[in-house]
This record gives C-alpha cells, sequence and structure tokens, in this order.
C-alpha cells in the first residue's frame, strides 16, 4: 500500500453483538485508495460480520466506521451505496426470474452513479456475454458469483467489499478473477477481500488483517502472518481457537 495515501475507511473500536456474544469486539483497520486488503480467520472470526457492519447490513454496538471522512456506522445499506460502498454475498441473491442483462440495468438505475461502466463492458469484463439474456436461476454458482459482482460493480463503489467471491471458482478462473480483481484496484477502488482460500489471497492483497474471536491478532502481509505463532495457533486450533 502507499502510505502517503489518506484512508478512504476507517474502522475504529468496532463492536457487534448478537445476544451477549461478542462477534466483533474492538475491531480496528483501514483501508487506503487503490489497496487489497485481506480480512482472514478462522470459521466465526467476525469477517462477513465486518463487511455487514461496514456495508450497513448491521448497525454497530460500539465503535466508529468512518468513510470517506464521513460517519458511516449505522447508515441504511441504500445509502451507503450512493455514497459509495458495495457489496457481494457469500451466497449471492439475484433476481432470478430476471435476466442477466435485467439484473444489471436494475442495479444501473439504483446506483445511477455518473461514469458507471456499461453492461455490455460489465457482460464481458466477467464473462456473462453468453448467458446475457437467460434468467439469473440458469446460472451455475461461478456465474451467479460473477453477476453479483456485476451489480456491485454497476453502482460504481470506491470501496468494494468481496464475501468469498473464490470459494467454489476452478484454478483458471481464480487466477482470471485475481487479475481483473488487481485491475479495479489499479483504478483507485479500495477492496476488502473476505476469503478463506490463502493462495488466493496471497495473490491479490497487499496486507492483510487475521482476525480471532472478533479482534485483530494480526496485521501485515500474508507471508509474514503465517510465521506468526498466534496466528498457526488460531488456524491450527489451540487456546486461542474459537
Ligand atoms: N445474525 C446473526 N445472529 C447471531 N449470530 C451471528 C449472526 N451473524 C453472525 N453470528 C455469529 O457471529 C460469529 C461471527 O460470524 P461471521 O459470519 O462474521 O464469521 P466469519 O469469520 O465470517 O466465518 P466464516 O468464515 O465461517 O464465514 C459466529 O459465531 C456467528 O455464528
Amino acid at each position: 500500500m502507499s502510505p502517503e495515501k489518506t484512508p478512504i475507511l476507517e474502522v475504529s473500536k468496532l463492536v457487534k453483538r448478537f445476544g451477549g456474544f461478542h462477534a466483533l469486539d474492538g475491531l480496528s483497520f483501514h483501508v487506503v485508495p487503490g489497496e487489497i486488503l485481506g480480512l482472514v480467520g478462522p470459521n466465526g472470526s467476525g469477517k462477513t460480520t465486518a463487511i455487514n457492519v461496514i456495508s450497513g447490513l448491521y448497525a454497530p454496538d460500539g465503535g466508529e466506521v468512518v468513510f470517506d471522512g464521513a460517519s458511516a456506522g449505522g447508515v441504511a445499506s441504500h445509502k451507503l451505496v450512493h455514497r459509495g460502498i458495495n457489496r457481494t454475498f457469500q451466497v449471492p441473491k439475484p433476481f432470478l426470474s430476471l435476466t442477466v442483462r435485467e439484473n444489471i440495468q436494475v442495479a444501473l438505475a439504483y446506483g445511477g452513479a455518473t461514469g458507471a461502466p456499461s453492461i455490455a463492458e460489465l457482460l464481458e469484463d466477467f464473462r456473462l456475454k453468453e448467458v446475457a439474456d437467460r434468467p439469473a436461476a440458469d446460472l451455475n454458482s461461478a456465474q451467479q458469483k460473477m453477476l453479483d459482482l456485476t451489480r456491485a460493480l454497476a453502482t460504481r463503489p470506491r470501496l468494494l467489499l468481496l464475501d468469498e467471491l473464490a470459494a467454489g471458482l476452478n484454478p483458471a478462473e481464480l487466477d482470471w478473477i485475481a487479475g481483473r480483481i488487481k485491475a479495479l484496484a489499479a483504478t483507485g477502488m479500495a477492496i476488502i477481500v473476505v476469503e478463506h482460500l490463502m493462495g488466493f489471497i496471497e495473490q491479490i492483497t497487499d496486507r492483510v488483517i487475521v482476525l480471532n474471536a472478533g479482534r485483530e491478532i494480526f496485521e501485515g502481509t500474508l507471508a509474514t502472518a503465517v510465521r506468526e505463532p498466534q496466528v498457526i495457533e488460531v488456524f491450527l486450533g489451540g487456546e486461542h481457537a474459537h
């Protein structure tokens, strides 16, 4: 990352509780424009919850989310989309009876962003041209993920949150989508990637935050993370693992 850049997102001491359980327990980190940040950690460590709070799906119970210099914690998702935050879902939820093209059209209209990519570009860039006029229900899971991504990109986000986009893709598809994600970051988009596939994370991220039990236990490159005893312990099981 470029240390001289001002962060576009700053998360401080974020807390999210479900009943008495702390899914996020004082999480702090930042992302700068053009950076690809990986959020990694064992199952249940709070990665998706972090994305859900930053994207406005859940209001935080404590701490702050600042996007582009203004408070964004507890702001509704649709408002955040218009401010420049959008995301993909672990399980995409397209309008199943609409065609791929129509799904993208809806997202473009919803976003109303000037300078948004065209439908033709999105279909081409994310290999959906052949299925453009098929209902989303006909797509395989990789294509559904790509459609979900194009719908997020149609709103021209400055911060893009990717929740397990790579899960289920084959090695050739992984290489290809890694290239696409890097190309998006090269335009200045900040990208947060939640992913279990460490090879993929290594390929695309500048930096990772390792979470355990809703807290950061490491921040730095993945190459350094994998040599940290505490990181090894939470991934392999031990007294810190949950
Ligand atoms: N809506 C919810 N209601 C109750 N508990 C929840 C809810 N969402 C998440 N949790 C709990 O919060 C913890 C963190 O979940 P989260 O999905 O953020 O983890 P994760 O790191 O993304 O895990 P995974 O890698 O398995 O997707 C888990 O124990 C989960 O059961």
